[in-house]
């Protein structure tokens, strides 16, 4: 980076206050054009608010944004795509039954109208970042790593020099990260210029030309990734090592929590969501379930909780057939849920932590009192976890929506590990979360089960499941299509499966 050259982004002593708290405080970040660039930081430090307000979606409180040398002022994300900085959000803003043309004209129409003259832009901007996408298929047809390069299109059709990704690789699994990161790597040779968030510490070294770490709020330095560990990072975030999920001495018992018999839950079409899928579970046994995002596994999770009806098959707790049992029956029969959409099934965003903390609790301890809820106990409660899971926030009585999306996840954890039950449905329980938090939850997990909970494990972590489970199954198309040993399997072999890129099962599989 010379001094002469203006930068691409700079920001000045941005802070940025919320009621009650101060989420940026005098940010330093400077971007050269043409360059990739991390943002890292524990849970809540600020990464978020700061991409935000970069996109016009906040104004900061103070200090000032300079694009290419030139101060700008947002008043909205219009004002920030007008000048050229656009936004991939971690959840994907695509409608299905569009097509790739359709969705990225859709709301840009004066750029280049919709026919021809947009047709060919599109397919010149993925010619010229080698995208690879196709004008007229339907975004329904397109796997996660597709749809995230549409996404990008979208972006670089409104004319973006500087492109913000939202933990980009948090649903991929290794091979679409190699593929997002040819992307970037095309991008940047084109002189755009890339700031990405991201937890994966590994991955931020090997894709950024430098990296920015913010810690409670405030920047704290920059680290250059050809020169800093991963461990060296770790320390600059949160003080703390790099903490490693393996986990190997067996403490799996005889006796199944678990049984599914041929589960079948249907789908949108013909195709069965869920194809006859069945499993056993015992105690102190981690089950992980792998796959690519939409192949079934959310829907076999809401089966297990009573969530989406049976087609045919049975779901059996312990020695219960559960299969007709309402959700409320089957978590006071002692199954713990940490659901992958926190704010869809584990959260009232608008309600305190405290009554988080009961949530879906409300009949035992500590929120039981008679037939009303024993509030003190609660939020005393509320407090412990807090306390024990490192949740970030001013108290018990903060509401939801003012936490960041790792701290809510740390609350959703702590309160179901909290009821302990015999079972425990975890979705991506440390999606999101930072690397602190994420070595908490993998201990506590292991505790759990070295107790003889037994787990389901649902992650786009591959490293996660590898490291935790006792058993591993691939699902693809609804089906299980695997089951492997995770002693025994690489990444990259597991990735292979989720694809349908590797159909025979390895030596070694259990
Ligand atoms: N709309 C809001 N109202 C109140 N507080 C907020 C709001 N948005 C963020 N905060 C607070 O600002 C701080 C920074 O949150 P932010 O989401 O930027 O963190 P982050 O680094 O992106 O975290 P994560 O890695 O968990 O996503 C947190 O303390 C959070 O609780």
């Amino acid at each position: 980076m010379t001094d002469s050259a203006p930068l691409a982004v700079e920001l000045r002593g941005i802070t940025k206050r919320f009621p009650g708290v101060v989420a940026n405080k005098d940010i330093e970040l400077r971007v050269a054009r043409g360059e990739v660039h991390a943002i890292v930081g524990e849970n809540g430090a600020g990464k978020s608010t700061l991409m935000k307000t970069l996109y016009g979606m906040h104004r900061p409180d103070e200090g000032q944004i300079l694009l290419d040398g030139r101060e700008v002022v947002f008043k909205s994300p219009a004002d920030a795509i007008a000048a050229g900085v656009g936004m991939v959000h971690q959840h994907f803003m695509l409608a299905d039954n569009l097509t790739v043309l359709e969705n990225v004209v859709l709301g840009a129409e004066k750029a280049h109208g919709i026919g021809a003259a947009a047709r060919a832009r599109i397919v010149e901007i993925s010619d010229s970042y080698a995208l690879g996408l196709e004008p007229d298929t339907l975004v329904e047809d397109l796997g996660v790593g597709d749809r995230q390069r549409v996404e990008i299109a979208k972006v670089l059709y409104r004319g973006a020099t500087t492109l913000i990704l939202d933990e980009p690789t948090a649903v991929l699994v290794p091979q679409e990260v190699d593929e997002l990161f040819g992307n970037l790597a095309e991008l940047k040779r084109e002189g755009l210029t890339v700031i990405f968030i991201s937890h994966k510490l590994d991955e931020v070294r090997k894709v950024a030309d430098s990296i920015t770490v913010i810690r409670r709020g405030t920047t704290v330095g920059t680290a250059d990734p050809r020169t800093t560990t991963a461990k060296q990072l770790a320390e600059l975030m949160v003080g703390a090592e790099l903490p490693t999920p393996q986990t190997r001495a067996s403490t799996v018992r005889d006796t199944p929590v678990l049984q599914l018999r041929g589960v079948t839950v249907a789908g949108q079409g013909t195709r069965p969501a869920v194809d006859g899928v069945t499993l056993t579970v015992r105690e102190g046994e981690v089950l992980g379930i792998a796959g690519v995002e939409g192949n079934g596994q959310a829907e076999l999770v809401d089966a297990i909780m009573g969530l989406r009806p049976l087609a045919a098959g049975t779901v059996v707790l312990g020695s219960d057939d559960i299969s007709a049992w309402t959700t409320r029956a089957r978590r006071e029969g002692g199954i713990g849920f940490i659901p992958e959409d926190r704010h869809r099934q584990g959260m009232l965003l608008d309600a305190p932590l405290w009554e988080n903390r009961v949530l879906g609790h409300q009949t035992e301890a500590p929120a039981a009192k008679g037939l009303f809820i024993d509030r003190k106990a609660s939020i005393a409660d509320t407090e412990r976890i807090m306390r024990e899971y490192d949740v970030r926030a001013p108290g018990p009585d903060t509401l939801a929506v003012a936490l960041s999306g790792g701290n809510q996840q740390k609350l959703i954890v702590g309160r179901e590990m909290s009821a302990h039950p015999r079972l425990l449905i975890a979705a991506h329980p440390t999606r999101g979360v930072d690397v602190g938090a994420q070595s908490v939850i993998w201990e506590l997990l292991k505790d759990a089960r070295a107790e003889g909970m037994g787990i389901v494990l649902v992650s786009a972590d591959l490293d996660e499941l590898i490291g935790l489970s006792d058993t591993l199954v691939v699902m693809l198309r609804g089906a299980v299509v695997a089951t492997l040993d995770p002693g025994q399997v690489t990444p990259e072999q597991l990735g292979g499966h989720m694809t349908g890129a590797v159909t025979d099962t390895p030596a070694g599989a259990a």
